[in-house]
């Protein structure tokens, strides 16, 4: 095994401005106000690391110490335990003989040496945004590998998302006090939106002498993460800021998934199967399902793939219209005529460009800057009914489901328990490692660090070109409402 902390002679340091990328169109997205230098390391034959800080980056002469798992007996057997110094996961998986190896991130797990002591450690946790399964095991998880792994004592809980980091009262936690909550749906510790303020919540953890933040939430929630350590870091504290990626939208970039997604796109299953139940039973029944998904149509097109009985999935990425040929009116009447009825399943962001002006003017923003959303499917659901009743050509019968809030209340599911375990136990050995400044996500199947400025730089949204919107118009049949030649490309990797 490489010695600790030092790179392989192959391999060159080197921190760059934010334009520095291979993929420059990205370095002008939202995290071009980032202003710390990304971290990256080139190898042979086009290698590059894009690595996240470290606290030695900017504390010379830190203490380190023996890994504690070293001496814990549910590790002793495990052969190669400690994450190699050199391990990489590749962010492109698809390559062809002659492309360059690509950008890379840094392999997450324990490493031989920890840059805290556990009776130094005093972490604290705090979930923001909105609700989505699994946070509870994740706040679980953090707590019991800080205290089993690694003999931490001091965890706290922070109030209700970061407004909590002004507030006078934390929760202790302990294995004992989460031992049960990821059996409960949301967060024990509450969350919210808005309200962060980036030099007040650095001085409560300062005051309380906070050392490790685990912070869960979104993209948004990631951004104020990123915020806060650029401030720690220029306050040159020896805190180390975690982000871990959370949201059913599915909307954070690079990871493989967040969190809850599965278990979102279960639980809209029950509300599909009760559209399908009442559009089956009558004649020329229409079964409407709204799903969330503000920005990005994942739990809408995830959700219709697992059901088969969905006969359209309406989602942001692909505009669609309502009157003449080729449009949703038509292809309703169609399916009709041949079935007897049908069911749709329409993203909350879908069509928004089809209100009126005058009704998005009156659009507001949440708390924490996100546009508010007309209900696309109280609107469509009138639609369609108004137009069946003024056509006169066929009676139809519509229900209207919304089980928005009921797919993110709920318990993670077991393979989500399982992923939030994993993303946890990561999360802690890399804080203990010395790592700051990352989100701690999956990438192609690998636990990883990921620099924050990856996480924050766009929003992850279907791929309308991509074959897994292919299989979707496949598996429904519905028309795909898009000119191909009007498609803007875009450059995901293609799955
Ligand atoms: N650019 C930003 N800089 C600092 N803080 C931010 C920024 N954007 C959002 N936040 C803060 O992050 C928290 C959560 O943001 P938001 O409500 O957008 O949810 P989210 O994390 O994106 O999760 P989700 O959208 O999945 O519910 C809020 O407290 C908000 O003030
Ligand atoms: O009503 P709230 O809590 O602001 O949340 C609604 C939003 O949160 C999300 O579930 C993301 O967490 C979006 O899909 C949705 O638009
Ligand atoms: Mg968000």
């Amino acid at each position: 095994m490489a010695p600790i902390n030092t790179i392989p002679s192959s391999l060159t340091t080197t921190t760059t401005t934010n334009g520095n990328f291979d993929h420059p169109s990205e370095a002008r997205g939202m995290g071009s106000n980032v202003n710390s230098k990304p971290k990256l390391v080139s190898g042979t034959a086009g290698y590059v690391l894009q690595d996240v800080p470290h606290l030695t980056d900017y504390i010379p002469n830190l203490s380190t110490y023996p890994n504690p798992l070293q001496n814990n007996p549910a590790y002793s057997v495990v052969k190669q335990y400690f994450v190699n110094v050199d391990d990489s996961v590749p962010e492109r998986i698809t390559v062809h003989s002659d492309s360059p190896r690509g950008i890379h991130f840094r392999r997450a797990g324990p490493r031989q040496r920890v840059y805290f002591d556990a009776d130094e450690v005093r972490a604290a946790i705090v979930t923001c945004g909105g609700l989505c399964p699994g946070l509870n095991t994740v706040i679980r998880e953090l707590v019991c590998s800080l205290y089993h792994m690694y003999g931490v004592k001091k965890v706290l809980g922070i109030n209700g998302g970061y407004k909590g980091f002004y507030a006078r009262n934390t929760i202790n936690l302990t294995p004992k006090s989460v031992n049960d909550i990821h059996k409960r749906g949301g967060t024990v510790l509450g969350s919210s939106r808005g309200g962060h303020v980036t030099k007040k919540i650095v001085d409560s953890i300062q005051d309380r002498g906070i050392n490790q933040v685990y912070i869960i939430g979104g993209d948004g929630t990631q951004r104020g993460a990123s915020a806060i350590f650029e401030e720690v870091r220029k306050r040159g504290l020896k805190v180390a800021i975690v982000g871990i990626p959370k949201t059913i939208d599915n909307d954070i970039p690079v990871i493989d998934k967040s969190f809850g997604f599965d278990t979102a796109v279960e639980e809209a299953q029950r509300a599909i199967n009760a559209a399908h139940v009442e559009a089956e039973s009558v004649e020329n029944g229409i079964g409407v399902v709204k799903l969330m998904g503000r920005y990005s149509g994942f739990i809408a097109m995830h959700a219709t793939l697992a059901s088969r009985d969905v006969d359209c999935c309406l989602i942001p990425e692909s505009p669609f219209y309502l009157e003449g040929h080729g449009g949703l009116y038509d292809y309703i009447e169609k399916t009709l005529k041949e079935n007897g009825h049908m069911v749709i399943v329409i993203a909350e962001g879908a069509g928004q460009e089809l209100f009126s002006e005058s009704i998005q003017s009156a659009n507001k923003e949440d708390e924490s800057g996100n546009k508010l959303l007309q209900d696309v499917g109280l609107w469509i659901s009138e639609k369609i009914k108004n137009h069946f009743a003024k056509q006169k050509t066929m009676a139809i019968t519509l229900k209207y489901i919304d089980p928005t809030y009921m797919i993110r209340a709920v318990p993670s599911n077991a393979s989500d328990n399982v992923y939030c375990t994993l993303l946890a136990q990561s999360a802690v050995h890399g804080a203990m490692a010395g790592y700051t400044g990352y989100t701690s996500a999956l990438v192609h199947g690998r636990q990883t660090y990921i620099p924050f400025y990856r996480i924050i730089e766009r929003q992850n949204h279907v791929v309308i070109t991509d074959r897994m919107w292919a299989r979707l118009l496949s598996s429904t049949n519905q028309p795909s409402f898009v000119d191909s030649k009007c498609v803007i490309e875009e450059t995901k990797e293609d799955h």
